[in-house]
C-alpha cells in the first residue's frame, strides 16, 4: 500500500501544517509532565525520551494509526513466523530465530529451525572453550593468541561493531578486522602477527565476495610461508558461511565451518556464526547474553501494542521528520567511546535496508524512503560538525546514547561526558535567544551597536529535535537490546515505506563493473570502449603505475 494514499498519511499532512508552527519549547511549557509522557523504559534498563520532538500525543496517535493502516502488526507476524517476506531473494527473515532464547519451534518450508539453530550454537561453545582455554592447539603445538576476522559489510562490521562495545568483558585473544580489499589492510594486520598462534575465521554468507576472499587467499599463502604444509590449515583457518561447497573448495575442512542459512541477512547475521568472533573475544556466556538481550527486544516488539513499543515509535518519530519535515538524514551518537563503530553499523543496517526507491508492487516510489545515517561518539563530534545541527540550515534529528555508569570509573570523566550529553540535547532543543545573548554581553564593554551585531551569530533558535536513550550500563545484555531495537525500527520503517527491507540489489553494479574492469587493468594497453571520463581515468591510472 502506497503510505501516501493512507487516510493516516493525509490526517498527518494536515497536522504537520499545525506542527511546522511549533517549537519544543512550547510543548515543555505547555505541559509539566512531558517527560513522563514521552518516555519508556525497558526491562528497567533503557529509558528511551523522546519528549524532546516536536510531536503531542496526537501525533504520535496519527502516527499509530498509519502503522495500523500499513498492517505493521500483520507484518512483524510474518517476519518472526518464517514468512518469506525478502520476496525479491524469496527468502525468509529470521534473525530472531538464531536469538530466540525461549525456543519456540520457528518453521520455514514444514521445518523448524531451531534444531539447526541449537547446533551451531552449541559448536560455537565448544570451539570457543577450545581456543578460549588454549587447549586448542597451532600447528607448532602453541595456543592460539590472534584472532582475525576476514570479511566485510555484515560480515565486518556486527562483529567489529560488538567487540569492540565490548571490550570490557574481553578476554585474553586479541582480535584483529581486515575488510578492504586494499591490500594495506591486510599488510598492517600480518605485521604483528606470529602464524603459529593466529587464528583466521572467514566470515562471508556466500563466501564469494570478491574482498573478503582476496583477503582469504593472502592470509592464507602468508600462513603457508611459515607452515608450509597445507594440512596446518585445519587448525588456522575456520569458515563462517552458508556456501560449505565453496568453503570446501577453499580448503577449510568443513568440520571447522559454522553454518548459517539464506534466511539470516548479511547485515543482521552478528547473531549467527557470524558472531563467533565476539563469542571468541567475551567469551560464549556473554555471546548468550547479548542473544538474550535481543530476544527480550524481540519480545517486546512483538506482544506490545504499537502504541506503547518502543522500536515502533522510534520508527514513526523517524518517518515524522523523514517525510512530514523533509529531514534528509538522521545522526546517531553514542557518548560511549566503546560505540563508536556503532553509528557504522546501523549506516548498513538502515541504508542498505531502507535506501530503496521502488515499492513492493515493484513501482517507483513518490515519497521519501530510508534517511542518510551518520554519526560519531560523543564529545567527539560536538568539537566537529555539531555546529550545523546548533546552527545550520539542515534539520537533524539525533539520537543521543549514553550509559549511566561507566566501565572506566576514571576521577570525574564520566560526569563530564554527561554533563555534555545532558547539555547537548537541552541547547538543540531550547537554544538560546536574541535577548538572552544581549544580557550575557551587556557588560562587556562592547557598544550596543556591537552587541545587538553578534547577537545575530550567538543566538541559537533550538527546536531541533533529539531522541535520549540513556541505558544503565554497557553489558552484553544491553547491547543485545539496543540493537534489536534499532533493528525492528528499521524493519517498521520499511513495513510504512512499502519496501523491502531484506534485499540489497544496490551493490550488484558496482560489483559487476569492476569484474569487468579487472581484466582491463592487467595490462597497459590504452583502453577506449567506456565513456570519456572513466576511460580517461582508467589511462591515467595505467601510465602512473
Ligand atoms: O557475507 P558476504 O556474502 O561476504 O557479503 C558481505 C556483504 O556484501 C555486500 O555486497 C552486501 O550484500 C552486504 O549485505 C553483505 O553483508
Amino acid at each position: 500500500m502506497n503510505p501516501t494514499e493512507t487516510n493516516a498519511w493525509h490526517a498527518l499532512k494536515a497536522h504537520y501544517s499545525d506542527m511546522k508552527k511549533t517549537n519544543i519549547s512550547t510543548l515543555f511549557a505547555n505541559d509539566a509532565n512531558r517527560f513522563e509522557q514521552f518516555s519508556k523504559q525497558f526491562n528497567n534498563d533503557i529509558l528511551c525520551d523522546f519528549s524532546k520532538n516536536i510531536i503531542t500525543q496526537c501525533t504520535l496517535k496519527k502516527l499509530t494509526a498509519l502503522a495500523h493502516e500499513v498492517d505493521l502488526p500483520t507484518a512483524i507476524t510474518a517476519m518472526v513466523s518464517g514468512k518469506k517476506i525478502n520476496q525479491t531473494e524469496k527468502r525468509a527473515v529470521l534473525h530472531t530465530a538464531l536469538r530466540n532464547r525461549s525456543n519456540t519451534p520457528v518453521m520455514v518450508d514444514g521445518k523448524d529451525v531451531m534444531p539447526a539453530v541449537n547446533a551451531v550454537l552449541a559448536q560455537m561453545k565448544a570451539f570457543c572453550h577450545d581456543i578460549i582455554s588454549g587447549d586448542w592447539k597451532g600447528y607448532t603445538g602453541n595456543a592460539i593468541t590472534d584472532i582475525v576476522n576476514i570479511g566485510i559489510g555484515g560480515s565486518d562490521l556486527g562483529p567489529y561493531m560488538v567487540t569492540e562495545a565490548l571490550r570490557p568483558y574481553k578476554n585474553h585473544l586479541n582480535m584483529h578486522f581486515v575488510s578492504n580489499v586494499d591490500g594495506t589492510h591486510i599488510a598492517e594486520t600480518l605485521k604483528s602477527l606470529n602464524p603459529e598462534t593466529t587464528l583466521f575465521l572467514i566470515a562471508s554468507k556466500t563466501f564469494t565476495t570478491q574482498e573478503t576472499m582476496t583477503n582469504a587467499h593472502s592470509a592464507r599463502s602468508w600462513f603457508l610461508a611459515s607452515a608450509e604444509s597445507e594440512e596446518h590449515v585445519a587448525s588456522h583457518f575456520a569458515a563462517l558461511s552458508t556456501n560449505a561447497t565453496a568453503v570446501q573448495a577453499f580448503g577449510i575442512d568443513t568440520k571447522n565451518m559454522f553454518e548459517f542459512w539464506d534466511w539470516v541477512g548479511g547485515r543482521y547475521s552478528l547473531w549467527s556464526a557470524i558472531g563467533l568472533s565476539i563469542a571468541l573475544s567475551i567469551g560464549f556466556d556473554n555471546f548468550e547474553e547479548l542473544l538474550s538481550g535481543a530476544h527480550e527486544m524481540d519480545k517486546h516488539f512483538v506482544d506490545t501494542p504499537l502504541e506503547d513499543n518502543i522500536p515502533v515509535i522510534l520508527a514513526l518519530i523517524g518517518v515524522w521528520y523523514n517525510n512530514f519535515f523533509g529531514a534528509e538524514s538522521e545522526a546517531i551518537l553514542p557518548y560511549d567511546q566503546y560505540m563508536h563503530r556503532f553509528a557504522a553499523y546501523f549506516q548498513q543496517g538502515n541504508m542498505e535496508s531502507n535506501g530503496k526507491s521502488v515499492d513492493r508492487d515493484g513501482k517507483a516510489v513518490d515519497y521519501q524512503t530510508g534517511p542518510i545515517i551518520w554519526g560519531e561518539p560523543g564529545t567527539n563530534g560536538q568539537h566537529a560538525f555539531y555546529q550545523l545541527i546548533h546552527q545550520g540550515t539542515k534539520l537533524i534529528p539525533c539520537d543521543f546514547i549514553a550509559p549511566a555508569q561507566s566501565h572506566n570509573k576514571i576521577s570525574d570523566h564520566h560526569v563530564k561526558l554527561m554533563s555534555n550529553f545532558f547539555a547537548q540535547t537541552e541547547a538543540l532543543a531550547f537554544g538560546k535567544s536574541k535577548q538572552t545573548v544581549i544580557d550575557e554581553l551587556a557588560d562587556s564593554g562592547m557598544s550596543e551597536a556591537d552587541i545587538a551585531s553578534l547577537a545575530e551569530f550567538k543566538t541559537f533558535t533550538g527546536n531541533n529535535p533529539t531522541n535520549s536513550i540513556l541505558f544503565k550500563q554497557l553489558t552484553p545484555k544491553t547491547l543485545g537490546s539496543l540493537l534489536a531495537m534499532y533493528e525492528h525500527k528499521i524493519f517498521t520503517q520499511g513495513i510504512i515505506w512499502n519496501i523491502f527491507s531484506f534485499d540489497q540489489w544496490g551493490v550488484e553494479l558496482g560489483k559487476q563493473l569492476a569484474n569487468q574492469i579487472l581484466p582491463e587493468l592487467n595490462n597497459n594497453e590504452s583502453i577506449n570502449n567506456h565513456d570519456s571520463s572513466t576511460n580517461g581515468l582508467i589511462n591515467t591510472f595505467k601510465a602512473w603505475r
